[in-house]
């Protein structure tokens, strides 16, 4: 999907809102444009990375024939003369003739000339000690390229680096894997009403999300130090042009909080105007958090950063995060796009006229039907801590018992979705 750039004004672009689809689909775009450049590292580190390139394998695997229990290998029929020991990480002599026996370790190479094993429980020793029995039909050892041959693909690029992915990647041979590395982000919190310790005063509240977004982000795969997350920031234009350039210097993405309206105190949009930013998104026709945003700043090296918009409400700014943040993320790490999973509603929820609903579910995990929870307005995250997702009601739509709807998942744990 190709993305229209439009220049930051000090009025912000005034457009139609973005179909909320099409804006998670333009987003995607533009990370994958900026897909950030692959780094070789240790098996450890590559840990919650993304491959950058296929895993082929390296080997065939197993790279040898290896018995897969502990006995006899045998040549011929039985009973055999035992002639030997091979233990897992030996090279075994050849099985010189019909009615020699090798004795096998779990993993041990099989020698050549071997026709079969015996498991050591289903054999036993003549008189003149040689070994008798009758070894079942099926194969006790693993033939080389049974699991995979050299140079095979076992995983795409974009693939997330889990522990399977490292697990697979040492068995078949790498010390190093070349990966996309995780996008650094940074957070402005924006908002002289904000509070970062206590109990809500009059006027002021806490600063939910400067504790919060990194969290999420985190989740996304972003990696975000504690000394990235600056705030609140001064309500002022030049505190926040300059906040947005220290941040920009640093970080593939920046997310501000707040601001991005047209308040007497709301300045993210002049600001963007100011440091020569474009947008790839600029307002979304998606309830709530419309006045979400994606800005693209080119650096003095020529390499794009992101600025992403997101509103004050604070269930506002989880909507933003899910809707381009996401999006955005799995795009620079060159993961695929986030697919949606489907969910049957388990009671209506309503639509919003031409906007998309994000309404946020409860999933019930054996029936896979969704309920919607309370406490959501926008400014609350009452339901919003104690839902799995946001259920997608299409623009023009409303959401009946029984439907099928897409589910934006909250990743509630790091090792959930992505
Ligand atoms: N005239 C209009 N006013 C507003 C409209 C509108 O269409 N016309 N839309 C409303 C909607 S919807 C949203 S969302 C907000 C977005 O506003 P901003 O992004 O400019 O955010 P602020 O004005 O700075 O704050 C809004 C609200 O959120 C509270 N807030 C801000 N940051 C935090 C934080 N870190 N933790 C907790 N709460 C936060 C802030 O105190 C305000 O209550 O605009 C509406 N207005
Ligand atoms: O859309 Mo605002 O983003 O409802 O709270």
């Amino acid at each position: 999907m190709s993305v229209e750039p439009a220049v930051a004004t000090d009025r912000g672009a005034q457009r139609p809102p973005v179909d909320w689809a099409r804006a998670r689909n333009q987003v995607y775009a533009a990370g994958q444009a900026d897909a950030l450049v692959p780094v070789e590292l240790p098996l450890p580190e590559a840990d919650g990375l993304t491959l950058a390139e296929p895993l082929t394998t390296l080997t065939d695997l197993p790279a040898f024939p290896t018995s897969s229990v502990d006995g006899w290998a045998v040549r011929g029929t039985g009973p055999w003369r035992v002639v030997g020991r091979v233990l897992a990480g030996g090279t075994p002599p050849p099985l010189p003739e019909n009615g020699t026996a090798v004795e096998i370790a779990t993993g041990a190479m099989l020698p050549d000339g071997a026709d079969e094993v015996l498991r050591i429980e289903e054999s036993t020793r003549t008189d003149d000690g040689r070994v008798a029995g009758t070894p079942r039909t099926t194969p006790e050892w693993r033939s080389p390229g049974e699991e995979a041959y050299a140079g095979e693909e076992l995983l795409p690029a974009g693939t997330p680096v889990g522990p399977g992915v490292i697990g697979l990647a040492a068995s078949c041979g790498y010390d190093q894997l070349r990966v996309r590395p995780a996008p650094r982000a940074a957070l402005l919190v924006f908002g002289d009403e904000l509070l970062t310790a206590g109990p809500p005063q009059a006027g002021q509240v806490r600063d939910a999300l400067g504790p919060a977004v990194p969290a999420w982000l985190r989740r996304y795969g972003a990696r975000v130090d504690p000394a990235d997350v600056i705030g609140p920031v001064a309500d002022t234009l030049s505190a926040h042009v300059a906040a947005l350039r220290t941040a920009l210097a640093g970080a593939d993405l920046v997310c501000t909080t707040g601001g991005t309206m047209h308040g007497p105190v709301d300045h993210l949009h002049p600001a963007l105007a100011e440091l020569g930013a474009d947008y790839v998104v600029n307002t979304v026709a998606v309830r709530p958090g419309f006045p979400m945003l994606l800005a693209r700043v080119t650096g003095p090296d020529g390499r794009n950063r992101y600025v992403a918009g997101l509103p004050g409400n604070p269930q506002s700014a989880i909507v933003a995060l899910v809707s381009l943040v996401a999006p955005l993320l799995a795009g620079l790490q060159g993961r695929p796009m986030p697919l949606l999973p489907y969910v049957t509603l388990g009671e209506p929820v309503a639509g919003r006229g031409n906007y998309t609903h994000l309404a946020l579910v409860r999933v019930d995990p054996v029936l896979g039907t969704a309920r919607p929870v309370r406490h959501v307005g926008s400014a609350m995250l009452r339901g919003l801590a104690q839902a799995d997702g946001f259920a997608v009601i299409e623009p023009g739509g409303t959401g009946e018992t029984g439907a099928r709807v897409p589910l934006v998942p909250l990743p509630l744990l790091p090792s959930v979705g992505s």
